[in-house]
């Protein structure tokens, strides 16, 4: 169990530098589904977060409460309702994502579950999986074997207790996370400090972050921007590598400034265009 760290020069071997040519019709849509009644902020920062790492377009899809929330909250995030006002019962779109993100505050209901059960029964699009969206996964077990290689599971390690069952050292962890990968084919970020990525038997650790990150939404905020770097073609395992590596890198660039205490997750998202810069003054 020899995990490869990673720092500055694995993510400089994975960074895609921005074409000078692109447009933002080339440059990636996300689609973010998140947000409940009282949960929007979840998918006003996950989306937010995903324009902030890059992609060209996002698009927030919510439940009818949250329309006015997100679009004055962020202009930028083009918004798609479902029919419900307090949760997300049918995910239906006509919009072409290169990837999906799910599950940051989408809450329990039953219609959630079903209308994430046919999201999984007919997505073709790279995909990240978060949050609620873990937690109905777990007691729909059956439906992991609907999920496409390579897609990638955002766990704390609460939310991986739920889909692994419990261990009793680090190492059980660690096994019973490259059995769960190798079985269903699937990135694994487990979060915490530090966080580990497992794909397959291939483990990484990351060298970012402290716990300043430890605060509501941080983890939301991830979902965002990996969702984002998927949509912007990047490679499952590069998309979550170069993502924890970058939003750990943001609570390192900030802490100077804000202390632990003060840092909240939309710090994270403030200082994602001062971590990009430290990794193009190293490229
Ligand atoms: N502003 C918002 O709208 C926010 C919405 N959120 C959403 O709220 C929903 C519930 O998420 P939660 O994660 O709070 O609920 P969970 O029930 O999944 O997790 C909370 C439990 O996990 C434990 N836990 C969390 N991190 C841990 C760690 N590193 N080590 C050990 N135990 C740990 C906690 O002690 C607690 O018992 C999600 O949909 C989430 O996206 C939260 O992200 C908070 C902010
Ligand atoms: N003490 C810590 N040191 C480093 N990173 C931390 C620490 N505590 C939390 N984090 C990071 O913060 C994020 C928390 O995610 P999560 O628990 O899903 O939060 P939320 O659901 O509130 O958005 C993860 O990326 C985790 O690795
Ligand atoms: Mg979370």
């Amino acid at each position: 169990m020899n995990p490869i760290c990673i720092d500055k020069n694995e993510i400089l071997k994975r960074y895609k530098p921005i074409d000078k040519h692109t447009h933002k019709g080339i440059q990636g849509h996300a689609l973010l589904i998140g947000g409940s009644y009282g949960k929007m902020g979840a998918a006003c920062i996950s989306s937010k977060a995903a324009l902030k790492t890059g992609c060209g377009l996002v698009t927030a899809f919510i439940p009818k409460c949250g329309y006015e929330i997100v679009q004055i909250s962020i202009p930028e995030v083009m918004v798609l309702t479902d029919v419900q006002e307090k949760f997300i019962s049918n995910i239906t779109f006509d919009i072409v994502p290169q990837a999906i993100g799910i599950g940051p505050g989408i809450g329990q209901e039953l219609a959630t579950h079903k209308a994430f059960h046919e999201l999984l029964k007919t997505n073709k699009v790279p995909l990240v999986i978060d949050a609620d969206a873990l937690n109905i996964l777990s007691q729909n077990k059956s439906w992991l074997s609907l999920l496409l290689p390579k897609t990638i599971l955002t766990p704390h390690p609460k939310e991986l207790e739920r889909l692994i069952g419990k261990w009793n050292s680090e190492e059980e962890k660690i096994t019973k996370a490259i059995s769960f990968s190798k079985n269903y084919h699937l990135v694994i970020v487990m979060k915490g400090a530090p966080t580990h990525i497992i794909n397959g038997d291939i483990i990484y650790e990351n060298s970012t972050g402290n716990a300043a990150l430890a605060t509501a939404g941080s983890g939301d905020v991830l979902t965002g921007m990996i969702t984002s770097l998927l949509a912007q073609s990047y490679e499952p395992i590069n998309a979550a590598i170069v993502g924890v590596y970058l939003h750990g890198l943001t609570a390192d660039i900030a802490l100077p400034e804000t202390g632990y205490q003060s840092f909240i997750a939309s710090d994270v998202i403030a200082n994602i265009g001062k971590a990009y810069l430290s990794i193009e003054n190293e490229a």
